[in-house]
């Protein structure tokens, strides 16, 4: 704690521990919006496998791949001797597995591997350790492993087999492997934020910036998960993901999230031209519009949230190449029944609007491609503050397909 404290001082914070909390950052400064609060190395990093990216820059471009281990990419030598020391021990173990085990190494599978060949390397003084460059952080870090349910826990003890099958250390500790993986989960990030601070990657860096004014001697606070999404979405996931209650302001304002709730993941009024949100009605008919008195059946509902159903079953792949057009089509007609049943800003129409989107970004189809992403502005207004991150890359993207 006293060497986490030092390394923050400097930079106008202070690490407090509060019961309910946990450890938390304080200010000892004002920080302006946008200004960098921390910005931190990672102690390791792999790129995730959605897209084959060099290990070094996370580059996506004229990639080759590690001759030895054939699981790693790399955009050039530059990057990929930056990466050796800790690769050199990487390639050996991942060398070792067989083929058909080579492709179960998942980027959590690879990240645990790298972070106790970096402790080891430490340890042994091959790399360099400093205050904030030392695995003494992720120790730290909660783990929750007494709430997990069994079904997480059998999980997180498979992956720790095969992170040993694979640094095969006699001397290794499935447990504390196991602990790490949920360390990971419940100390894992995505770009989101609520009350004044987001969390952003600036290329391996993570990043916290302001985004609004925080006063000297108040709590920096991040959101853990994508702030779009009501109370009890957001709650559920807070609590299934990293076991708290959220108390913060918009988590408590319990009415006005009635409304907001009915908005972002209710229907929408009959009457087309009326922009009410409908709550249930007291006789459980159906749902009632709070601006025009119009009830919409359950039947009704039922019938549109099956049809949605039944083409979303239907496996959605995109991906792909040849089948564009098909997914287009089919995220156009969930989109049509999506209009008809849902409030105009629900978060499910926004999302499948965005999935128009990257598919017309793909095949190059600017003019539509430009029209979803202005539709999915007035959304992205209502559920992320003014200046954070999200919605700046949503305006951008408008702009740039202009
Ligand atoms: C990313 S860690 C945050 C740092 C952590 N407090 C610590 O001491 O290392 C996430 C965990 O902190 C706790 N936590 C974070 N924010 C909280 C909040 N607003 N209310 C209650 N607990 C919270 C929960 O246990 C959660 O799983």
């Amino acid at each position: 704690m006293e060497e986490l404290q030092n390394a923050v001082k400097d930079g106008g914070l202070a690490v407090s521990n509060l019961p309910e909390k946990g450890r938390c950052l304080l200010t000892t400064k004002n920080f302006y919006p946008g200004e960098v609060i921390l910005r931190q190395e990672p102690y390791v990093c792999v790129p995730n496998n959605t897209v084959s990216r060099c290990d070094g820059c996370f580059a996506s471009e004229s990639l080759k791949k590690c001759s030895a281990c054939q699981v790693v990419w790399y955009c050039g030598s530059t990057c990929q001797k930056s990466e050796w020391k800790l690769h050199r021990l990487e390639c050996i173990a991942l060398s070792r597995l067989e083929k058909e085990k080579r492709k179960a190494v998942t980027p959590s599978i690879r990240l645990m591997v790298r972070l106790y060949l970096r402790r080891k390397l430490q340890n042994e003084m091959f790399i360099p350790a400093s205050v904030t460059d030392s695995c003494n952080f992720v120790e730290a870090l909660v783990s929750h492993l007494k709430d997990l349910d069994e079904k997480q826990l059998v999980l997180y003890a498979q992956m720790a087999s095969l992170v040993h099958l694979i640094l095969q250390w006699p001397e290794i500790n499935l447990k504390e492997i196991a602990e790490n993986f949920s360390k990971l989960a419940c100390n894992a990030h995505t770009i989101s934020a609520l009350p004044n601070a987001v969390l952003i990657f600036e290329g391996k860096s993570s990043v916290v910036r302001a985004v609004e004014h925080i006063p000297e001697g108040a709590e920096v606070s991040i959101a853990y998960i994508d702030i779009a999404g009501s109370t009890m979405t957001r709650q559920k996931t807070l609590k299934e993901q990293y076991f708290f209650t959220c108390t913060c302001p918009r988590c408590i304002k319990a009415y006005n999230d009635i409304q907001e709730s009915a908005i972002l993941e209710g229907y929408r009024c009959k009457d087309d031209r009326c922009n009410g949100f409908l709550l249930r009605d007291s006789e459980d008919k159906g749902f009632i519009c709070q601006t025009c008195g119009l009830l919409r059946s359950k039947e009704e509902v039922k019938r549109i949230v099956s049809e949605i159903t039944a083409i979303s079953d239907k496996e959605l792949k995109y991906k792909s190449p040849g089948n564009h057009e098909e997914a287009i089509s089919q995220y156009k007609m969930i989109e049509k029944l999506q209009m008809e049943l849902c409030h105009p800003f629900s978060i499910s129409l926004m999302r499948t609007r965005e999935e128009l989107l990257k598919i017309l970004m793909e095949v190059g189809d600017w003019r539509e491609a430009l029209a979803y992403c202005r539709l999915t502005i007035p959304g992205y207004q209502r559920v992320y503050p003014e200046l954070h991150p999200l919605l700046g890359l949503q305006y951008y993207t408008c702009g740039k397909i202009e």
